[in-house]
């Protein structure tokens, strides 16, 4: 079980989370709603150590990870896909895969076993930059590179945003399986209501730095939706 409890979170002095609890079981799909500038990115940034300060405790199963540095969070097994995915465009697709290994409990540095059943572009591609690659393949290399580090849980912001539509779906699918077949516990920031659905047990609705609602997804009403998401 991954734990938020009562976490506060600043850039400076800017205040930006509020007091937000969640609870997400090992191998459970949550989705994190809300509007733009609401907090979700830095709802996931605080769960890795990447805002300035935080207050509150996180903890990973029976370990508090609130107060360690970004890399110990990364070796605990939480492993960060962020939004704009951050590929490294002048190294290579296999250079860019094993950034992520740095993070593995053993230290060794290979290319996961799922990559090339998930993406076989990739295999197929591996000593070319990531650079060349459409946002598409960027997004599913920033998810290769994510594995790479063995993690149990996987934080994703916006993994479909600026992909075409053709590849949305193909990543969704993915994202479903590694949670439904490879048990990794998924924490998902997505403005995408449909794939909330379809691929989320959980969700929870963020205004103003703070969880406004939470539950199962069939609890996700479309008054909701429209209270929450509606511009
Ligand atoms: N580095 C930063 N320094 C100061 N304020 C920031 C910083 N990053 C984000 N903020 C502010 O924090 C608030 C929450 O932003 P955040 O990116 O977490 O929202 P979001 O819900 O993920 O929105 P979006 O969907 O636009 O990414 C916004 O008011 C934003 O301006």
């Amino acid at each position: 079980m991954l734990t938020l409890s009562n976490v506060d979170s600043y850039y400076g002095r800017s205040h930006i989370l509020h007091g937000v609890s969640l609870q997400v079981p090992d191998a459970s799909f949550v989705a994190i709603l809300g509007r733009n500038g609401t907090g979700k990115t830095t709802l996931l940034k605080t769960l890795m150590g990447l805002t300035d300060r935080m207050t509150g405790s996180i903890s990973l199963g029976d370990v508090e990870i609130g107060t360690a540095p970004t890399y110990r969070r990364a070796r605990s097994g939480i492993a960060y896909v962020p939004q704009g995915r951050e590929i490294v465009p002048d190294f290579t697709i296999r250079e860019n895969i094993l950034m992520g290994s740095f993070a593995r409990p053993d230290r060794r540095h290979v290319v996961p076993d799922l990559v090339p059943e998930l993406f076989p572009y990739l295999i197929d591609n591996l000593d070319r930059p990531g650079g060349v690659l459409s946002g598409g393949q960027q997004q599913q290399l920033a998810i290769a590179r994510a594995l790479a580090a063995e993690p149990k849980v996987l934080l994703l912001d916006e993994p479909t945003e600026g992909i075409q539509p053709n590849i949305v779906e193909e990543i969704e699918n993915i994202i479903i399986r590694l949670n439904k077949e490879m048990e990794l516990t998924v924490i998902l920031v997505e403005q995408n209501v449909a794939f909330a659905r379809r691929a989320a047990q959980r969700f929870a609705m963020m205004e103003k730095g703070q969880v406004v609602a939470s539950g199962g997804i069939g609890e996700l009403t479309d008054e909701l939706v429209h209270r929450h998401l509606a511009v």
